[in-house]
């Protein structure tokens, strides 16, 4: 199993404080030698962590990979045409959300990413859509001929943390999951169902398939053992490890679990 480290989340500290450090540069060699396969980073247009400039000199320097995470924004895919990185994925954004909070509405938008795709891939760019772990979906990112898909993994994760976890006893419990665990069970498992069935559609189509948002060290595995899921992009979790082990260890230990 691949992973892709995001290193946004080094950047969400830095702009808490408005200054220099830390530097998400800094993580590039620690993911290499750590074995990460990918660096993950996403340039929101209102660019709340990482920033142009973070993109470009991540991009330059890093020995791994970069995917680049983005929205559909005409002004967005150009710069990222000129970024030049190995993979672009595009995302939805909506500025008044904490983090991302569910996939791309292709259906809506089929025409606009079509146009999207199409300036990425005349740029070299390979292209994953972000998407919910639906049928319908899979088959228009077959149509539209991207390389890759990522399945959202959000809501599996948010009722995993509400089941196994103690978000509920905390100010951020997740109001609409506040249901008896025997029914959280049932979600939590069909949550897992839906995702490995989406990504053996995807497979059959011969699309790659990706996975992230939300995976953490402990509900890594329901969604690593999925075979046909070969990449796992990974964040708030590992940063959030390596603010007690450092990150070289917390990268270890992510890729013991899902090896
Ligand atoms: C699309 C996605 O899942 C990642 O970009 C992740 O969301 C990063 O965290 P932010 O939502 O804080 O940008
Ligand atoms: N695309 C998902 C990603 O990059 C990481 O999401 P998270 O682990 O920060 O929630």
């Amino acid at each position: 199993m691949l992973l892709g480290v995001n290193i946004d989340h080094i950047a969400v500290l830095r702009e808490a404080r408005k200054i220099n450090d830390p530097n998400p540069l800094d993580a590039l060699g620690i993911c290499k030698l750590a074995n990460a396969d990918q660096i993950t980073i996403h340039l929101r247009e209102d660019r709340r962590h990482i920033h142009d400039d973070d993109a470009k000199k991540i991009i330059e320097n890093s020995n791994l990979p970069v995917n680049l995470e983005c929205s559909i924004n005409d002004e967005i895919i150009d710069i990222v045409c000129k970024l030049k990185p190995q993979r672009a994925t595009l995302v939805p954004e909506n500025r008044a959300e904490v983090t991302t909070e569910g996939g791309l509405d292709v259906k809506s938008n089929f025409e606009k990413i079509k146009k999207a795709i199409k300036k990425l891939h005349d740029n070299e760019i390979e292209v994953s859509l972000f998407i919910d772990p639906k049928k319908e979906t899979i088959k228009l990112s077959s149509e539209l001929k991207v390389e890759w898909i990522e399945l959202h993994t959000g809501t599996f994760a948010n009722i995993y943390a509400m089941l196994h976890g103690n978000l509920r006893n905390t100010h951020h419990s997740i109001k609409e999951l506040e249901l008896p665990r025997q029914d959280l069970k049932v979600m939590l498992k069909e949550s897992k169902k839906q995702i490995k069935k989406a990504s053996n559609k995807a497979d059959q189509l011969n699309l790659k398939v990706a996975a992230g948002h939300g995976l953490n060290y402990q509900n890594v595995s329901l969604i690593s053992s999925i075979k046909t899921i070969s990449e796992l992009n990974i964040g708030q979790s590992i940063i959030a490890r390596s603010v007690y082990t450092g990150l070289y260890q917390a990268i270890l230990d992510m890729k013991e679990l899902i090896k």
